[in-house]
């Protein structure tokens, strides 16, 4: 895919378009994206590979063997999470344009963050993973090994008891969860007020389905080799009233809450991340 607009065509499109036209064309991350039909299908991919390189590799961790991914169409984080869970292996193309890496802070010939091979030819190559992983989005999600995607609207009152009859195998009876993923954003309406109920609706429902099921922190009592907590990334709209909602539901029931703005998120987004992690099982 090109973001290179023919002369004639240049001249007829709006100031609007031209911009992002010409940002599209400057963005490495849009770049690496489009440089092989093989790679991560969205620019979101590389703000999940680089939270996870970033923060201890919570997604390669062996004990994980349940991730949700909430709002996940066109399914970039669930390739990288199908990735992480060894369910495909893949490369990314290499990509050699000093220029543009070093205006974004970034090391040429690496995606930032993870360790991998850079070959253009290649491509994914399914094999056998590990555990289960659940992609939700209101959007149809083309299939991406050891993923079970379904199209609905998180926001149902439905959503958490289908979700958790996909999650329950007999590895996992109980249908928790060890990582809950959120990139779900609504359509901006262009009314700030809107939109961040909007955000805030998704906050609540994300909150309201850990609740139910979410892997518990255990009790030092119950056992020898204690397991952690699970863990939320939760994307939100900067707002003080999601930072109220950051202090009265997930920074009472969660060991640790950080805010986070990835490289790969676009300086005027107004969006950030929660990466909560040690989910402790207060019922709020
Ligand atoms: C930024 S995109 C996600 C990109 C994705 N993480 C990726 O890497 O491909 C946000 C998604 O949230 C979805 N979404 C918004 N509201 C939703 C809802 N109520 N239920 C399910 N999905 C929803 C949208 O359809 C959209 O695909």
């Amino acid at each position: 895919m090109s973001f290179r607009a023919s002369p004639i065509l240049y001249k007829k499109l709006s100031s609007a378009s031209r911009s992002w036209l010409s940002r599209q064309s400057r963005d490495p991350y849009v770049k690496l994206r489009t440089a092989s039909p093989n790679v991560y299908r969205s620019r979101s991919a590389f703000k999940l590979l680089e939270l996870n390189a970033a923060w201890g590799s919570f997604l390669s961790r062996k004990d994980v063997r349940a991730v949700v991914d909430l709002g996940a169409a066109p399914g970039g984080w669930s390739q990288v999470v199908s990735e992480k869970l060894g369910w495909i292996d893949s490369a990314t193309p290499d990509w050699d344009d000093s220029d543009v890496a070093s205006e974004y802070g970034l090391q040429l010939g690496r995606v930032p963050g993870p360790e991998r091979n850079l070959d253009a030819s290649s491509s994914w190559r399914t094999k056998q993973g590990r555990g289960v992983i659940v992609s939700v989005d209101l959007l149809p999600i083309t299939p991406i090994p050891g993923v079970h995607a379904m199209q609905m609207d998180f926001l149902d009152p439905q959503a958490g008891a289908a979700i958790k009859a996909v999650l329950s195998t007999p590895e996992n009876p109980s249908g928790v969860v060890d990582i809950i993923l959120s990139d779900m954003a609504a359509n901006f309406s262009g009314y700030k007020t809107r939109d961040v109920e909007s955000s805030l609706d998704i906050c609540h429902s994300i909150f309201n389905f850990a609740k139910d099921n979410l892997r518990v922190q255990d009790s030092p009592q119950e056992a020898t080799k204690r397991r952690r907590g699970g863990t939320l990334l939760l994307k939100h709209f900067t707002h003080p009233l999601l930072q109220e909602f950051r202090k009265h539901f997930l920074e009472p029931n969660f060991h640790n809450v950080h805010y986070i703005k990835p490289t790969s998120s676009r300086t005027e987004s107004a969006e950030g991340y929660w990466l909560c992690r040690g989910w402790k099982g207060v019922k709020s």
